[in-house]
């Protein structure tokens, strides 16, 4: 159970939780007894490859589709018990885009606010500041279908946000968008958090996790495979080392004699010795090359990033075994161990 801690000692209440949620299509279990807590107030990216389920989890959480069992409370709401309380502190965009191409931006904007209940009044003074802050007051007359990728995006998002939600699910908000796109939805829901939106986000992008998520869930065989910050994550699997470097080859040989379990490239004249990273390690690491008399000309700490660790848990076989450290796992972590092993 990645997420929950028994027992809660008090961080901020949960905008979104799950005990053993699941969902199968016919035979196909897509999810397998998921557990979630994301407080509120934070980003949290659910990341798997294509088909993990995560769009399900999205639609079941914003009660579109009902699970098959376990619990789930979206902004203190059951998703069973009170759909309505969910839907009303909710906005959902994505793959299953409210836009209508056929009309307007404006008139988009204007029948959400419609669907919102707002006055005329009230609804022309969002629509405005809407389309403002998204950028999208010059096309505001003109057809959505008329809208490029990411002006569509940034369309269904201010649709989303006339309904002041608190909860926002974004279901792989930036596939298919070009890079500065991406950038600009990134900066867009950082400030929806700086607003004090919780954002709940599906990406098949490990650099958008990185970038944007407070916490990242990877969902593989309809369970997650961990979870944690992107700085936990990268621990959690073998891969990082530190790196010595030399300028002189006789002192590079004698290092490497020295440290035989390091691994060597004996054309950039270089080690690596195998390390999660921490200072712990590193203090012994340098204690060690102290004692041998060594003395590199650069040292260099070399984390495994996101990819490396959404392949390992996936099962994908990216991550090279690292020569001379047999003790480290290479198997993908035990759901369990993220939480303890780091802070
Ligand atoms: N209504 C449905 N009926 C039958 N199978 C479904 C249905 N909806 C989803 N599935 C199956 O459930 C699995 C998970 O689908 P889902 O769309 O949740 O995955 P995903 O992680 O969002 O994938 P992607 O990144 O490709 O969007 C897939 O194998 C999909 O074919």
């Amino acid at each position: 159970m990645p997420t929950s801690r028994p027992g809660g000692g008090h961080q901020s209440p949960a905008a979104v939780s799950t005990v053993g949620l699941r969902k199968s299509f016919g035979d196909k279990t897509v999810l397998d007894g998921i557990d979630l807590r994301i407080p509120a107030g934070s980003v949290f990216a659910l990341l798997g490859p294509n088909g993990a389920g995560k769009t399900t989890a999205v639609k079941i959480l914003s009660t579109l589709i009902s699970a098959d069992g376990g619990q789930a409370q979206v902004a203190g709401h059951d998703v069973t018990t009170s759909p309505d309380g969910v839907r009303a502190a909710i906005g959902v965009t994505g793959q299953f885009s409210a836009v209508d191409g056929l009309i307007t931006g404006e008139e988009n904007m204007l029948l959400m606010a419609d669907l919102h209940h707002l006055s005329k009044q009230e609804g022309r003074q969002v629509t405005a500041e809407l389309l403002e802050r998204f950028d999208l007051v010059e096309a505001a007359k003109k057809p959505a279908s008329t809208y490029s990728g990411g002006m569509k995006r940034r369309l269904d998002i201010a649709m989303t946000l006339v309904g002041n939600p608190r909860i926002i699910f974004l279901d792989e908000p930036t596939t298919g968008l070009d890079p500065r796109s991406r950038h600009n939805m990134w900066q867009i829901i950082r400030e929806l958090v700086t607003g004090g939106v919780t954002v709940f986000l599906t990406t098949q992008y490990l650099e958008e996790a990185d970038e944007l998520a407070d916490r990242i869930a990877v969902l593989n065989d309809g369970k997650i495979a961990a979870e944690g910050t992107a700085e936990e994550l990268k621990r959690l699997i073998p891969g990082g080392h530190v790196r010595l470097r030399f300028d002189d080859p006789d002192t590079y040989q004698t290092a490497a004699l020295a440290l035989h379990e390091a691994s060597r490239d004996d054309e950039a004249l270089s080690l690596q010795i195998p390390s999660d990273g921490s200072q712990r390690e590193l203090r012994s690491i340098l204690d060690w090359l102290d004692a041998a008399g060594i003395e590199a000309d650069e040292l260099t700490v070399h984390t495994p990033d996101l990819d490396d660790v959404f392949f390992a848990l996936t099962g994908s076989a990216k991550v090279p075994a690292q020569p001379g450290r047999p003790a480290q796992p290479t198997q993908p972590v035990q759901p369990a161990q993220p939480k303890e092993d780091v802070r």
